[in-house]
C-alpha cells in the first residue's frame, strides 16, 4: 500500500438544463483549492482524520463521516475482488461547506476512493470506481445521481448516459467562465429532491428535452452563445428558489452585468453565473457577495470547468 493525497473539486450538478444527467467541474481561476483532499497512509488499524475549514460542520464521530462508509465499501469491493484489504490513517481536509450545492460529500467521496484505489495498487478501472462513488453519494443523498459524482471525477462536463459507460465528457466553450456564490447556509439536498413534484406538466418535458438536446449539438458545433441561451431550468428552479432568500433580484443583477444565464448550482444555496468575459465573472461576483451571501461562511469566486477532475499525489 502507497501513502497518496487526492483532491476533487468542486462541482455544478444540473447546470440548470439537465437535471440529474449533466453536472461540471470547478477550478477558481485564482488557484484556491476549491475541492476536499483526503490523505491514505498505512496504519495497524483504520482511523479518520478531519481538519480544515469546514470540518467543524460534519458529525463529531468518524463513523458518521462519508469517508469512512467509502473505506468499508472499498475494503469489501477489493476482497469480492480476490484483493486482501489493508487498514489505513485517512485524513480528510474539509474544504467545502456541507449542503452547499458544490457537491460536498460527492468531492469527500470521489477524493476517497480515488486515494484509496490509487494506494492499493489500482486495481478498479474510472467505470467501476464511478459506481461505488455513485452509489455512496445515493446513500446520502437518497437516490443515485452522478451529476456531482462525476464531473468531480473525471474532470469537465459530464453528460450521465443511464449505461454501463455512466458518463461521458462534453466539449466546453474555451470562452465561457463560471461564477458561484454560496450563501453561507444549509440546503440539504434530500429535502431539495422531496419538495419537487412527482410528475412534470408535458409543456414542460418537452421543453426540459429540447433545451438539453439544442445544449448538447450546440456544444458539439462550438456555438457556445446558442448553448447558453438554453441554460434554463424548467425542472427544480421553480420549486427551489423559495429556498434562497434574493435569488431573482441576484439574477436580474447577474443578467445586467453580462451573464449569458443564472441558475442553481445543485441542490443550493450556492448560484452560477455563465459569462464570457472574465470581467463580467468578477463583477458579478462582487455584486453577489453584496447581494446573496449571508453571514461568514459565504464565498465567490469566479471558475473556469477545468478538463481534469480527481488529482493524486504520491506522498
Ligand atoms: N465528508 C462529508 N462531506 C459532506 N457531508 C458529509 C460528509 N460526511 C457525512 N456527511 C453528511 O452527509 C450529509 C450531506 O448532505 P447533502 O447531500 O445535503 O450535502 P452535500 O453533499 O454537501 O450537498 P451538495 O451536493 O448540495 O453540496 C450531511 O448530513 C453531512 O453531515
Ligand atoms: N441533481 C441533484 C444535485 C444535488 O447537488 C439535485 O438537483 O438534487
Amino acid at each position: 500500500m502507497k501513502a497518496v493525497r487526492a483532491y476533487a473539486p468542486a462541482s455544478i450538478g444540473n447546470f440548470s438544463v439537465g437535471y440529474d444527467v449533466l453536472g461540471a467541474a470547478l477550478a477558481p481561476v485564482d488557484g484556491t483549492p476549491l475541492g476536499d483532499e483526503v490523505t491514505v497512509e498505512p496504519a495497524q488499524e483504520f482511523s479518520l482524520r478531519v481538519d480544515g475549514p469546514f470540518a467543524h460542520k460534519l458529525p463529531g464521530d468518524s463513523q458518521s463521516n462519508i469517508v469512512t462508509r467509502c473505506y468499508h465499501y472499498f475494503c469489501q469491493a477489493l476482497e469480492e475482488h480476490g484483493h486482501r484489504a489493508a487498514p489505513c490513517a485517512m485524513t480528510l481536509h474539509k474544504n467545502l461547506p456541507i449542503g452547499s450545492g458544490l457537491g460536498s460529500s460527492a468531492s469527500s467521496i470521489v477524493a476517497a476512493f480515488q486515494a484509496l484505489n490509487v494506494s492499493a495498487g489500482s486495481p478498479f478501472d474510472d467505470d467501476r470506481l464511478l459506481a461505488m462513488m455513485g452509489e455512496l453519494e445515493g446513500q446520502i443523498s437518497g437516490s443515485i445521481h452522478y451529476d456531482n459524482v462525476a464531473p468531480c471525477f473525471l474532470g469537465s462536463m459530464t453528460l450521465m448516459t443511464g449505461d454501463s459507460r455512466i458518463a461521458v465528457k462534453l466539449p466546453v466553450p474555451d470562452s465561457w467562465y463560471v461564477t458561484v456564490c454560496y450563501s453561507g447556509i444549509s440546503v440539504s439536498t434530500a429535502q431539495a429532491r422531496d419538495i419537487l413534484p412527482k410528475h412534470i406538466p408535458m409543456q414542460d418535458t418537452l421543453t426540459f428535452g429540447r433545451q438539453l438536446a439544442v445544449f448538447v449539438h450546440a456544444l458539439y458545433q462550438g456555438e457556445s452563445k446558442q448553448a447558453a441561451a438554453v441554460v434554463n431550468d424548467v425542472i427544480a428552479e421553480p420549486w427551489r428558489k423559495q429556498l434562497l432568500p434574493a435569488f431573482d433580484e441576484c439574477r436580474e443583477k447577474s443578467l445586467s452585468q453580462g451573464a449569458l444565464a443564472f441558475g442553481i448550482s445543485g441542490s443550493g444555496p450556492t448560484v452560477f453565473a455563465l459569462c464570457e468575459r472574465e470581467t463580467d465573472a468578477s463583477n458579478i461576483a462582487a455584486t453577489l457577495t453584496q447581494t446573496y451571501i449571508q453571514n461568514n461562511d459565504g464565498f465567490a469566486h469566479v471558475c473556469r470547468v477545468p478538463a481534469q477532475g480527481a488529482l493524486t499525489t504520491e506522498l
